[in-house]
C-alpha cells in the first residue's frame, strides 16, 4: 500500500466562548494512494474537522497538534487546491496564516524513501476560492508566494451546493474558473472544459447547463456542478464532506453512483465523510469510524461490517439493522 498521506498524532482543539473543545484526539493512520476511504461517526465525532485538517482549511481559531504527511512524489503543492464552489465558511480569521494562529506546529516532518514527501502544518490557511455566501474569497497577497494556491491537489464537495455555489454566476463559468486558474488554460479553453465536465456528471443538457444559474438547477444537479468544479483541476484527493446527506435517496444513490465512476476514471484517492455506515459500505474499501474524536476502529469494509470489533461500531451497525442490514451483509460478502 502506498500512501498519499500519513497522519501521526493529530489533534485539533477549538476555542469556543473561552472554552475549549477537543474535536480530534491524538489521531493517527495512512490513507492509501488511489483508495476509497470513508470517515464515519455521529454527529460531533470530529469528521469534518479531519477533513478540513487535511484539506488545510481549519480555522484560524483551532490549535493543531500532530502532523499530515503528503507522500507523493510529485505533488504540486500539498495545499493548493479549493474549486471555486466548495469553501467552507471556517472562521472570521479565514485567510490569516503564520505562526500566530497555527497554534502547535507540525510535531514531526517525517522524510520518506522517496525524499520529497512534504510535511505540512495542517493549518496552513486559506486558498482561493468561494466561500458559503458565494463571494469570491482571495489569499492575501502576502501570502501566495509561500502557499502556493490551486484547485489542484485537493477537490472537495461539501453538503449543501446551495451555500457554495455563487447564486449570480453561471454555472459554466464557476467551473472554468477552476481550470482557467489552475490549469493555465485560456477562458475559451476553460469553458470547454467545464462543459465536458457538466457532461462527464452528466447533466441533462451540458450545453444549456452552461448557461444556467444555479437556482434553475434542482439539488442533486447543484451537487453536480459542484463535483465538477471539484474535479476540474484534476485533484489527486476528492474529499466529499456529507455530500448526499442533504439529497433523497434516489439521488443519493446517483451521486454516489457518480462519484465511484469519477474517482475510477480520474484515478483519484476518495475520502468519504458521512454519519451513515451503510453508505460508506456501499463506495469505500476501508471505513474509520470517529466517537468524540477518537479513532475507535478502522478496518477493510467488509471487516467492519461483518464482525466490527469496537461497540460504537457495533451500536451504528445495529442502527440499520431491521432496516436495510440484510443488503449491507450481502456487500460485506460481496466486497471480501
Ligand atoms: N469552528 C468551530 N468552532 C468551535 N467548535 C467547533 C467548530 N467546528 C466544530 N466544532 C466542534 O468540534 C466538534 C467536532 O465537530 P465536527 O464538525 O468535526 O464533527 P462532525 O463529525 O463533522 O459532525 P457532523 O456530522 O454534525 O457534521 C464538535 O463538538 C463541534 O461542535
Ligand atoms: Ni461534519
Amino acid at each position: 500500500m502506498m500512501a498519499l498521506l500519513s497522519i501521526r498524532d493529530l489533534t485539533v482543539t477549538y476555542r469556543r466562548d473561552g472554552s475549549e473543545v477537543a474535536a480530534l484526539k491524538h489521531v493517527g493512520f495512512d490513507v492509501a494512494a488511489g483508495e476509497r476511504f470513508a470517515i464515519i461517526g455521529e454527529s460531533g465525532s470530529g469528521k469534518s474537522t479531519l477533513a478540513l485538517a487535511i484539506a488545510g482549511l481549519l480555522p484560524g481559531s483551532s490549535k493543531v497538534g500532530g502532523s499530515i504527511v503528503w507522500k507523493l512524489p510529485n505533488l504540486r503543492s500539498p495545499h493548493s487546491f479549493a474549486p471555486p464552489s466548495v469553501l467552507p465558511d471556517i472562521s472570521p480569521t479565514r485567510g490569516e496564516i503564520g505562526s500566530s494562529v497555527a497554534g502547535t506546529p507540525p510535531a514531526a516532518l517525517e522524510i520518506g524513501e522517496s525524499g520529497n514527501d512534504s510535511a505540512i502544518s495542517p493549518q496552513v490557511g486559506e486558498m482561493s476560492g468561494r466561500t458559503e455566501g458565494g463571494a469570491t474569497d482571495r489569499q492575501p497577497a502576502s501570502l501566495r508566494d509561500h502557499n502556493p494556491l490551486g484547485g489542484r491537489d485537493i477537490g472537495f464537495v461539501f453538503q449543501d451546493p446551495s451555500a457554495s455555489l455563487d447564486p449570480v454566476m453561471t454555472v459554466g463559468k464557476q467551473i472554468a474558473e477552476v481550470a482557467y486558474t489552475h490549469l493555465d488554460l485560456s477562458w475559451r479553453d476553460a469553458y470547454v472544459k467545464a462543459s465536458e465536465l457538466l457532461e462527464r456528471v452528466r447533466l441533462p443538457d451540458p450545453d444549456a447547463a452552461l448557461h444556467a444559474y444555479p437556482h434553475q438547477l434542482s439539488g442533486g444537479q447543484k451537487q453536480r456542478v459542484a463535483i465538477a468544479a471539484a474535479i476540474a483541476a484534476g485533484p489527486k484527493l476528492l474529499i466529499a464532506d456529507e455530500a448526499t446527506s442533504a439529497l433523497d435517496t434516489i439521488v443519493q444513490a446517483e451521486i454516489v453512483a457518480l462519484i465511484r465512476q469519477l474517482v475510477a476514471e480520474d484515478g483519484m484517492t476518495l475520502l468519504f465523510v458521512s454519519h451513515d455506515i451503510a453508505l460508506a459500505a456501499e463506495l469505500a474499501e476501508r471505513i474509520a469510524v470517529f466517537r468524540h474524536g477518537e479513532l475507535v476502529e478502522l478496518g477493510a469494509t467488509a471487516q467492519i461490517i461483518a464482525s466490527p470489533r469496537h461497540a460504537y461500531t457495533r451500536a451504528l451497525l445495529d442502527a440499520h439493522l431491521g432496516l436495510d442490514a440484510e443488503p449491507l451483509l450481502q456487500q460485506a460478502g460481496a466486497s471480501r
